[in-house]
């Protein structure tokens, strides 16, 4: 875990204004190309808030995740059901026509990350500028970075603090999940079913009426590209109802389900099913450490021309 992405965030080297000369459409461009893939493919924010987490947790919000290419972080098996890569390639490529060479592949994957989240319901979260753009990506900093469903509750904080994420900042961003889908693969060890149709719960953190529908979507044989949706209620909202959701234990991924399984994390679940005003206040809080860790800024890195390679 000593890889250099372990470094605490320094947002305080981004800053509020960072393009305001060299390029003050940014946001305005970026926001229209989001807004555009999102109404042809609904599937769009979640695939961008994901990828932005995927990003920033290994070598920091540098971008390294859109590199491609053999041994590459993106190549690794624990990132292939990341997607939306076209959708920061276009926005680039929108952006080096008006302002050429000046705005960084990580800047334009945490707005479109930002817009992702306001577009389906959310808050709208101002964030500083200036990420620059890392020339490291390898497939073998992912699985030491990257959180796995059957983590407990410790080893998902031990991750998040050497980020200098809390355990708070773990609870909030989870909420992440109230949009989005996942395949069948991410929770089917969860529950077994027999060939005449019998269930056995192997986690009994899952509700099992809620199991038992997840084998009617993810049928043995089926197709691996299957999706079901993380939040079965409003799957295309960002809304409070992941944590209802968690309380009812219909928690998708057992990393959902350990949230509720603990006192130390139960208390912030109940406040925010209670309340989403609370949610969304922290959420804009800790979203803002997310895309903030492990920046690098000022003469580190570089910024890329095209998204997917380095210069
Ligand atoms: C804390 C531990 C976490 C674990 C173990 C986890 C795991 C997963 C898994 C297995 C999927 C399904 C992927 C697939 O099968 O296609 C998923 C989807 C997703 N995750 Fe997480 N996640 C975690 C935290 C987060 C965080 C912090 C965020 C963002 C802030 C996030 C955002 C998403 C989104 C938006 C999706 C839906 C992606 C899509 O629709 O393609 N997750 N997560
Ligand atoms: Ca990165
Ligand atoms: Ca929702």
């Amino acid at each position: 875990m000593l890889s250099s992405s372990s470094s605490s965030s320094s947002s305080s080297e981004l800053s509020f204004d960072f393009y305001a000369a060299s390029c003050p459409s940014v946001e305005f461009m970026v926001k229209n190309t989001v807004r555009a893939a999102t109404s042809a493919d609904p599937s769009v924010p979640g695939k961008l808030l994901r990828l932005l987490f995927h990003d920033c947790f290994v070598e920091g919000c540098d971008a390294s995740v859109l590199i491609e290419g053999g041994g590459t972080e993106r190549s690794d098996p624990a990132n292939a059901s990341l997607g939306a890569f076209s959708v920061i390639d276009s926005a680039k490529r929108v952006l080096e026509i008006f302002c050429p060479g000046v705005v960084s592949c990580a800047d334009v994957l945490a707005l479109a990350a930002r817009d992702a989240v306001e577009l389906t319901g959310g808050p709208r979260i101002p964030i500083p500028m200036g990420r620059r753009d890392g020339r490291v990506s390898a497939a073998s900093n992912v699985r030491t970075n990257i959180i796995d469903t059957n983590f407990s509750l410790d080893q998902m904080v031990k991750i998040f603090s050497s980020k200098g994420l809390s355990l708070d900042d773990l609870v909030i961003l989870s909420g992440a999940h109230t949009i989005g889908s996942a395949h069948c693969g991410a929770f089917s060890d969860r529950f077994k079913e027999d060939s005449q149709g019998n269930l056995t719960l192997i986690d009994s953190s899952l509700d099992k009426d809620y199991a038992f529908q997840l084998t009617k979507q993810c049928p043995a044989g089926a197709s691996p590209s299957i999706t079901v949706k993380n939040d079965p209620q409003t799957p295309l909202v960002f809304d409070n109802n992941y944590f209802k959701v968690l309380l009812a234990h219909k928690g998708l991924f057992h990393s959902d389900s350990v949230l509720v399984s603990n006192g130390r994390s139960m208390n912030r679940v109940v406040e925010f099913a209670n309340d989403q005003a609370r949610f969304f206040e922290g959420w804009g809080q800790s979203f803002l450490r997310l895309s903030s860790v492990g920046v690098k800024t000022g003469g580190e890195g570089e910024v890329r021309q095209t998204c997917s390679a380095t210069n």
